[in-house]
């Protein structure tokens, strides 16, 4: 079952075309990935799909229903890590955890994620006090407060040490495991291969390809994923 469907999405601001013609689609327990350079959309295409950016035309479902007009029963249904989130300093990790379940008509047990994702021990840490990597799973949890059934994590692992990235793997494997569909914009070619089924690699506003690691490697005749990738894309040296 196809639960993400994008056709024709652009979405431009006052400095040009951020998204110009994305179509995708994303079926149910998939971890879906998008790639590509600084700047390709990549964050616009993932804000339009979750409800908070509003396109300037194409069309987006998102489990069946469009996140301009049905946002609010959407939002109830899908939870997101953005890029650029932030909480105030000195809300505490039970606090954020707290209120973000009150935001939900039937919330997970916010404390048997708290301890699902280690953060117990951190309950009373302000958030201007965690590190990066214990933001970022803070953020997970709070991603899936809501029991979500599709969840977007942008750039989830970037501040991370490659052993806080490998945990963090092995937790979104989890949430698949649990039926979510997750899209994961990811500027990792190795994070791609581990994690993904499928993934879409943009480049300037437009999907350049999309299809299983193994297929993007064979179909560029690479020998690995990263090769594919910069056989792709166009170095814009930004
Ligand atoms: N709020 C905004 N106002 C003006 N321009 C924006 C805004 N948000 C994004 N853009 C521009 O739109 C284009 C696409 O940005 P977007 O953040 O979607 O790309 P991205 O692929 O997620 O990039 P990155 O990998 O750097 O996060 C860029 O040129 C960016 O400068």
């Amino acid at each position: 079952m196809t639960v993400i469907e994008i056709d024709g999405l652009r979405k431009g601001y006052r400095g040009g075309t951020a998204v110009d013609g994305v179509s995708l689609r994303v079926g149910r327990g998939e971890i879906f990935g998008i790639a590509g350079p600084n700047g390709a959309g990549k964050t616009t295409v993932v804000e339009c799909a979750s409800g908070l950016r509003r396109p300037d035309g194409g069309t987006v479902r998102v489990l069946g229903l469009d996140p301009q007009t049905d946002r609010r029963r959407l939002l109830q249904r899908v939870g997101a890590q953005l890029q650029e989130a932030a909480l105030p300093d000195a809300i505490t990790v039970g606090e954020a955890l707290r209120m973000y379940a009150s935001f939900y008509d039937d919330p997970a047990d916010w404390r048997a994620l708290m301890d699902q994702w280690g953060l117990t021990e951190r309950r009373r840490t302000g958030f201007g006090k965690l590190s990066g990597g214990w933001k970022q799973r803070l953020f997970i949890a709070l991603a899936l407060v809501g029991r979500p059934e599709v969840v977007f994590l942008d750039e989830l692992t970037t501040s991370l040490d490659p052993s806080a990235r490998r945990t963090t793997w092995g937790l979104i494997r989890d949430i698949r495991e649990r039926g979510v569909t997750v899209v994961l914009v990811t500027h990792f070619m190795d994070e791609a291969e581990a994690l993904c089924d499928r993934l879409a690699i943009m480049d300037r506003g437009r999907v350049v390809a999309t299809g299983t690691p193994a297929g993007l490697i064979a179909e560029g005749r690479c020998r690995s994923l990263d090769e594919a990738y910069f056989a792709l894309i166009t170095e814009n040296g930004v």
